[in-house]
């Protein structure tokens, strides 16, 4: 609850009544975001403009309190969740995609653009923006930037720092700044463009966004491959990997999670198997029956039970709805899940998953391993009780245990959901000291006053 109700009375001012919110309930639904963490804010505020982001902004810097920026909410790291007495910058209602331009291939979008939204809108032209995290139909383009949120098709396309071509941001004393552009190349400066994607509002607020698309591929194809063993499925991957073909998604569920999905959807999923693979390749009509056919043809080489092409547009459909639904479907077996998102360089996925798979087994947690296992990125998750003080110590073990086996194979603690509060006290395994010290004179430099998203990315200050 903010205890200073002048600075209450301010931000209506700013916003008007209606877009500020300080009820019990209004602060609840507010105070968590898609991980268990929650912490209740001091206020809300949904700013309609840059003019009153900067204003939001340069109030709070002289009043000296906390700001976190949100979007949807749908972060898996903690990234959108609440400082205690903070101002959280809802920017949902800035939702306007300004420009669609087809010349130039960019879209100028405001921050709370649903991701979904900006896809349908650009495929309508033409184009494609392909950053798809599985909570695209609500998360928003803003969030996206903040955690730069990637998705399955990662391993052909990229992530969203790829298509973040220019940005206008509003520092935390309120200053508007404009970095990068419309232009698909720019060496001038120091990146600072690229330095705010993946910053989680630590830096600045994102206001606008120009981001770059690329070309609709003419057609694409599913198919699902079911293995008996996760270590053939492993093979599989590396075989399709470098067989010279780049599937647009090449996604991994474990028995674990096709248990909690088949549980949670009912779609028919093969419970008798220990992993399928997603494969989708995308690219002229004329080339996708070789392509699915070379990958089918591996997975069947490495022991896949067998290979299904959807044959219809539904089909295919229900195989992205049971991989898209994992989350939630975890979430159903256990309320406190725990997601990783350990990434390594694709070669090390086979040795990752034996790694997490021997966590699991000598910390006796269940861990749902699944994830874009084309590019490298598996989100172990674990299904805990938060009730359950010995489980819950034993997953901390086992979290730490993971981050370190997929550094030590070449990797990374977070490959798309950002650092947040979850992963901030490991970030020093990765970056050490002196890598930490770099990044926080980059913070205390844009953000002297520490109001900015404090907490996240070096932990609670
Ligand atoms: O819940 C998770 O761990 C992963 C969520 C998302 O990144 C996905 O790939 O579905
Ligand atoms: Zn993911």
């Amino acid at each position: 609850m903010m205890r200073n109700s002048r600075i209450v009375s301010r931000l209506i001012k700013i916003a008007g009544k209606e877009k500020v919110f300080s009820s019990p309930e209004d602060l609840f639904c507010y105070s968590y975001d898609g991980t268990f963490l929650s912490v209740v804010p001091g206020v809300v505020v949904r700013p309609a403009s840059t003019r009153e982001v900067a204003a939001i902004l340069s109030l709070a810097s002289a009043e000296g309190v906390p700001v976190v920026p949100r979007g949807a909410g749908t972060g898996l790291s903690g990234g959108a969740v609440p400082v205690e007495g903070s101002i959280v910058l809802d920017l949902t209602a800035m939702d306007r995609i300004l420009e669609i331009d087809t010349a130039d291939m960019l879209a100028v979008v405001e921050p709370g653009v649903v991701t979904a939204r900006l896809h349908r809108a650009v495929e309508e032209k033409g184009l494609f923006y392909p950053p798809d995290p599985s909570s695209s139909s609500v998360s928003t383009i803003g969030g996206n930037i903040a955690e730069c949120a990637g998705g399955p098709r990662g391993l052909k396309y990229g992530v969203t720092r790829d298509y973040v071509l220019g940005l206008e941001v509003v520092l935390a004393g309120g200053e508007v700044v404009m970095c990068g552009g419309r232009t698909v190349k720019n060496s001038s400066g120091y990146d600072l463009t690229g330095l705010f994607v993946g910053s989680e509002g630590t830096l600045g607020v994102v206001t606008r966004a120009v981001l770059r698309l690329i070309p609709k591929p003419e057609a694409r194809q599913t198919l699902r491959a079911d293995f008996k063993a996760i270590e053939q499925a492993a093979e599989a991957i590396t075989a399709v990997l470098g067989a010279g073909v780049v599937p647009s998604a090449l996604e991994l569920m474990d028995d674990v999670t096709i248990r909690c999905v088949e549980n949670y959807l009912h779609t028919g999923l093969p419970l008798d198997v220990e992993a399928i693979l997603l494969v989708e390749v995308d690219g002229p009509e004329s080339t996708l029956a070789e392509q699915a056919g070379l990958i089918a043809s591996l997975c069947i080489e490495h022991g896949a039970e067998r290979v299904r092409v959807a044959q219809t547009r539904k089909e295919e459909a229900e195989l992205w709805r049971a991989r898209k639904a994992v989350s939630p479907a975890v979430v159903q077996v256990k309320p406190t899940k725990i997601s990783e998102d350990a990434t390594v360089p694709r070669s090390q996925v086979p040795a990752l998953i034996r790694a997490i798979k021997e966590i699991a087994r000598r910390y006796r947690l269940t861990i749902a391993i699944f994830g874009h296992a084309g590019d490298g990125n598996l989100h172990p998750n674990l299904l805990v009780d938060k009730g359950d003080p010995d489980e819950m110590a034993r997953a901390e073990e086992a979290i730490k245990e993971i981050f370190q086996a997929a550094l030590s194979l070449g990797g990374t603690l977070s490959g798309e959901h950002g650092v947040g509060l979850l992963k901030a006290p490991f970030m020093e395994l990765e970056f050490g000291p002196c890598g930490m010290a770099a990044m926080k004179k980059i913070k205390e430099s844009f953000d002297p006053f520490g109001i900015l998203n404090p907490g996240k990315i070096f932990g609670r200050i």
